[in-house]
Order: structure tokens, then sequence, then C-alpha cells
């Protein structure tokens, strides 16, 4: 990746880490849920402001850059990646954690040129880890690289009957746990892309895999995606797994 990008990520640290303090401050009293379309998708009011605060920030330093945001897209703008360069952030990842505090809340930024994810920077909030990555550059977590578990039995951080189960409740954190070594492999469909655009760089860049749950290439916008340690666990969770497929995120808004 051309140096280019180094201050937009290097903004894109510091304003998580702003947005992080923001709600750790709200965990404390404003967990108030606003609206809750179903029983895993709440709104609250921290959501919208964080999101608003990272948008203002980051347009002041980058007037031309687009967004695709959570919080911005369930009140109405398009969810299209353009070649242009955009900014993927999902202000709380783990909202439902959050209002019920569950200490795995994560900000999530994901950055993409040229329709392609050039760096990714998920802070959790509670655990205060700084986890990132650039595009053939590598993954970090506090500034410590990180490395995918060489384990063959794996311990999956989503629902399945065959492996050992675990699960944060983000979607972003579980990719960092994969990353850094603590499960062999994530999967999930139903999550959209301001979940894990920042999460599967992450993976990547620590040596992971990533599939799409029919086992192709993984495709942002598909609302699928199986992370993995190796090739050999993604490719048995892409088997045992029954895949479905939902309403694209990048789909035509209905008039
Ligand atoms: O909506 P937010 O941003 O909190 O994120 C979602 C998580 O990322 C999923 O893993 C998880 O399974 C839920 O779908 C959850 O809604
Ligand atoms: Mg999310």
């Amino acid at each position: 990746m051309a140096d280019v990008w180094q201050s937009s990520m290097d903004h894109a640290v510091a304003v998580a880490r702003k947005a992080g303090e923001m709600v750790r401050g709200a965990l404390k009293d404003d967990r108030t849920v606003m609206t809750k379309s179903s029983a895993v998708d709440l709104v609250t009011q921290t959501d919208q402001k964080v999101e608003q605060l990272i948008i203002q920030s980051v347009k002041e330093k980058f007037p031309t850059h687009r967004f695709i945001g959570e919080e911005s897209v369930a009140a109405g703008e398009s969810c299209n990646l353009t070649d242009d360069p955009t900014w993927i952030i999902d202000p709380i990842d783990g909202t439902t954690n959050f209002v019920h505090a569950f200490p795995f809340v994560a900000v999530s930024i994901g950055f993409s040129v040229n329709k392609q994810v050039e760096f990714g920077v998920v802070y959790s909030c509670l655990e205060d880890k700084m986890f990132t990555a650039r595009r053939g550059r590598g993954a970090f977590c506090n500034g410590e690289p990180l490395q995918v578990s060489e384990q063959t039995d794996a311990l999956v951080t989503h629902l399945t009957c065959v492996f050992r189960v675990r699960g944060a409740g983000t979607a972003a954190i579980n990719m960092c746990l994969v990353a850094s070594g603590c499960a062999e492999a994530y999967y999930e469909i139903g999550i959209h892309v301001w979940d894990v655009a920042a999460g599967s760089l992450i993976v990547s860049e620590a040596g992971g895999v990533l599939l799409d749950v029919d086992g192709g290439d993984v495709d942002l916008m598909s609302r699928r995606i199986v992370a993995a340690n190796n090739r050999t666990i993604a490719e048995r969770i892409v088997k045992e797994i029954e895949s479905f497929t939902l309403q694209r995120d990048d789909a035509p808004l209905q008039s």
C-alpha cells in the first residue's frame, strides 16, 4: 500500500480511541434503546453519536472521502462501495452487548480504495485493545504483531454443533480473536459490511483465511463470512454449515 494512506490510518486509530472513550462513558449512564427492529438489532443514542463523531472528524481532515456507516445506512443512505476512498464504520459493534453491559464492544473502521480494504481498525473499548492492519503490512494489537493459531482442533466463535463454540457477540471482536490465535475460526450469516470490513483485513494480515460460506471468495457485501486460521478449518466449516442467502448490503433501495 502506498504510504499515502498512513495519515488516514493514524486518524482512524485516534478517532477510534476517542469513540471508545465515548462508549465507555455512555456505558455508565446512557444505554437506553431507541429502536428495536428485531431481538438482535438494537440502536442506542450512543451508536448515533459515535458515528457522527467519527464522520465529522474524518470529514474535517479528508473532505473528499466517502462513508458507509451503520447508522447512516439505517437512516436511508446508500450502501454502495465505489472506487473512491471510503470509510466503513460500525460505531458500536456489539450494541446488544453494550445495552446489557456485556463487556465486549468495539468500534470498527475499515477503509477501502478501489473496493479493496486498505486498512482496518477495531478498538475493543473495554479491553482497551487497539487492533490494526494495513494491507500487506501485517496485523497488530496495541502495537504487537498478531498471528493466527496453528491448532488443528478448532475452537469456533459462532454457532455450530460440531466444533467447540465461544462467542463474543460482536463480529469485529470475534474476528480479532481469530487473528490473535485465541480461536481458530469464526463464521456468521447475517452480518453487514461494517461489521467485517476491518476485521477481515486483520484476520488475513495475521495469516488467516477468509471464505464465503459456500467456499468461494469472500464478498463483504454478501452478509456472510468464514474466517479461519487455515484453509483446512475454513473448508471444514463450509462443509458443516447449512448456508443461505440474504439480501445483499448493496441491493438497490426499495422505493
Ligand atoms: O449490530 P451490531 O453492530 O451490534 O453487530 C452485530 C454483530 O457484529 C454480530 O456478530 C452479531 O451476531 C449481531 O448480529 C450484532 O447485531
Ligand atoms: Mg456491528
